[in-house]
């Protein structure tokens, strides 16, 4: 483990810790451990599922560490930096075969917001809040504020975030499709656990071939979409976990897949 990330394996599915206080400002140093974490975590048999949450009780993540931005300032466009670590972090999260789960609690704000837009699916609890304040800074998102969010919650929504830099609670980002669960605080890492335990039982050749797919198909034609599907479907078919699955089903019992 490195100094701001750690983790603890829970079955077959993994628990990220951010470990920054106060806030787990995300600083150059924690995106390059947390990306090599992740990438560890991608390529280990074991891991079916990655839940991702922020130590301590006050935020998931705050955002970028400001702190590290006048330094930022001096260095050529991409050379090292929160600026840099985002774009490749968010590439790997997108490359990877096992799927995210985001554990929010607290403040879930700029970067942590493109961060957590990064996972599969968050699970909120009931008094987080959340937005892209980068605005107040005189900044704008550099993390996909500007990129994912419209393709969560519209463009409409996404604008009125950016552009008012104001925060959002728990039952707001519910009702935009910003997050998918919402809990009590206190049950937030269990829910985000559980529900990445239910992806983790699944056939990992299937998640896999299902988070490519949608990662490669959500800018494109339906018609290219649909035909992109129709051969990943027969791919999975024909795919171990495929006939182990129909298999059991027809002589009802539990599957048992090997990620094939
Ligand atoms: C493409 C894939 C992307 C993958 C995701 C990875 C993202 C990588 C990140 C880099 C990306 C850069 C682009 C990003 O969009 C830019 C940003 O994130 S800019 C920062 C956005 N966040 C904010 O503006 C929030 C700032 N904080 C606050 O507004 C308040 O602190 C609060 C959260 C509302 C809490 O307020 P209070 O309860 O009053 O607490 P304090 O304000 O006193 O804070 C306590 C303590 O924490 C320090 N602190 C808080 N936030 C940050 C921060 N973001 N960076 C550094 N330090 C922070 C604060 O200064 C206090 O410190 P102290 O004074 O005690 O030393």
């Amino acid at each position: 483990m490195g100094t701001f990330i750690s983790s603890e394996q829970d079955g077959a599915v993994a628990v990220v810790t951010i470990d920054n206080p106060p806030m787990n400002a995300l600083s150059s140093a924690l995106l390059d451990e947390l990306e090599a974490e992740l990438d560890r975590l991608d390529t280990d048999p074991a891991t079916r599922a990655i839940v991702l949450r922020g130590g301590g009780e006050r935020a998931f993540v705050a955002g970028a560490d400001i702190k590290e931005f006048p330094a930022l300032r001096e260095q050529a466009a991409g050379e090292s930096g929160p600026a840099r670590g985002l774009l490749k972090l968010g590439h790997r999260m997108d490359a990877a075969h096992t799927p995210f789960v985001a554990a929010i609690q607290g403040y879930c704000l700029g970067g942590g917001l493109e961060l957590a837009m990064c996972c599969d699916v968050r699970v909120c609890a009931d008094d987080a809040k959340l937005g892209q304040p980068e605005i107040k800074l005189g900044l704008i998102p550099g993390g996909g504020g500007t990129q994912r969010l419209p393709r969560l919650v519209g463009c409409g929504r996404a604008m009125l975030l950016n552009l008012g830099g104001e925060f959002i609670d728990a039952a707001t980002a519910y009702e935009w499709g910003l997050v998918e669960k919402v809990v009590p605080a206190a049950e937030v890492v269990a829910a985000a656990t559980g529900l990445a335990a239910t992806f983790a039982a699944r056939s990992p050749h299937a998640v896999s071939v299902l988070r490519e797919l949608a990662r490669s198909t959500r800018d494109l034609p339906l018609e290219e979409g649909l035909r992109r599907e129709a051969d990943a479907f027969r791919r999975c078919l024909a795919s171990e976990d495929g006939r182990e699955g129909v298999a059991a089903f027809i002589e009802k019992r539990e599957p048992t897949f090997s990620g094939r």
